[in-house]
């Protein structure tokens, strides 16, 4: 069960943390009343410089309420309510908005889905990537100009001081991706967090994109929390991965561990899901949802969904206790029971 794993292009010194994300917790709430289930409930993930860590799961998992929380731009209703979220010094999950707001943009940066959405319509491309560099780097206007002109060549766009006049409209889904780009990096920033950023483009320009986004990363050294169900993606450019299942991290390591050997059934089901779509077309989903392991207060969240403890005839334990992330070898952790069976997970016991 491979997907097919290319290695990074040039290994870079990696080491620091750039973003250190422990026992976070998101809750919807409606007024006066408090949320049953946590969006995010107790994860722990570790982003250090000059890594992409992707973060992969179902839809529903909480990647997103993940990544909102650390851009302090959770939709209404939902707050954190646990955990803490450091960047450098700070913590992001209590940082006044003020503070937050000078943070985004200079220190983190993001990328996110629907590019032409997210530019402004009444402004022209070049002001808007100018912006970051008047706000957070001092530069004069004219300085801006400039600097924008280099930043809109940087990320392959096309006569950059024509189009730094224009609009978003005038602009291709690829050609706004690259135009964000350009805005996330202006100011250099640590830190940047990536949702689902190729998901709305065709296949030939997500790759350019995707090529465009690691040489950058590369180049500059900043660390990326990258955000997408496409698995694909991750063997293309991530370093490391963490499965995310009902809130919290199921299974973490570096991309090659991850997916040559996966531990915890829940990524082997997803690994195959992926398989079964790129190589016959087909669609394989997991059975049973997510919804009723959210609902769970004990024992592991994907047990009423794992084939396994049946199979391993464990499933008082799985339902008794939750399991802990537990070190498989190298950086690889899974939070599994039935991992602690070591090779039988791997025989036909699994039923994944
Ligand atoms: N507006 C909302 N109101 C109430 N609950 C919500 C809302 N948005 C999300 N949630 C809850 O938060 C959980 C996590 O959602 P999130 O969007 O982070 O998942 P995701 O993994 O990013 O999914 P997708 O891949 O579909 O974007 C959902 O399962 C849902 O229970």
């Amino acid at each position: 069960m491979r997907l097919p794993y290319r290695p990074p292009p040039t290994p870079v010194a990696t080491g620091d943390t750039a973003l250190e994300i422990r026992g976070l917790r998101v809750e919807f709430s409606e007024p006066g009343h408090a949320s049953a289930t946590p969006a995010v409930d107790g994860l722990d993930l570790t982003v250090r410089r000059g890594e992409i860590v992707a973060l992969v799961g179902e839809s529903g998992s909480g990647k997103t309420m993940t990544a909102l929380s650390a851009i302090g731009l959770l939709p209404p209703g939902a707050r954190v309510t646990g955990g803490r979220i450091t960047l450098g010094e700070e913590d992001l999950a209590t940082l006044p908005p003020k503070r937050m707001n000078r943070v985004r943009g200079h220190r983190l940066a993001m990328l996110f889905q629907q590019p032409k959405a997210m530019l402004d319509p009444t402004c022209t491309v070049g002001s808007q990537v100018a912006e970051p560099l008047r706000l957070h780097r001092g530069l004069s206007r004219r300085q801006a100009r400039a600097r924008v002109v280099e930043l809109l060549r940087d990320v392959g766009i096309p006569e950059p001081e024509r189009r730094a006049s224009a609009y978003a409209h005038q602009l291709s889904g690829g050609m706004a991706q690259r135009v964000m780009i350009a805005a996330a990096l202006a100011a250099d920033p640590a830190m940047m967090i990536a949702d689902e950023p190729t998901t709305a483009l065709d296949a030939t320009v997500q790759a350019q994109i995707l090529r465009l986004l690691r040489h950058k990363q590369r180049e500059s050294g900043m660390a990326v929390l990258l955000i997408t169900h496409d698995l694909t993606i991750v063997t293309s450019i991530a370093d490391r991965v963490a499965v995310m299942y009902a809130g919290r991290v199921v299974e973490e390591g570096s991309v090659r561990e991850v997916f040559d050997a996966p531990e915890h059934p829940y990524t082997r089901a997803l690994l195959k899901a992926s398989l079964l779509q790129s190589e016959e077309g087909r669609l394989f989903s997991i059975p049973g949802s997510a919804t009723q392991s959210r609902a769970l207060d004990h024992g592991c969240r994907f047990q009423p969904r794992c084939p396994l403890s049946q199979n391993l005839g464990i499933t008082g334990r799985c339902s008794g206790a939750e399991p802990p992330l537990h070190t498989c070898g190298g950086e690889h952790r899974c939070r599994c029971w039935a991992s602690e069976h070591g090779t039988e997970l791997r025989g036909e016991a699994v039923g994944v």
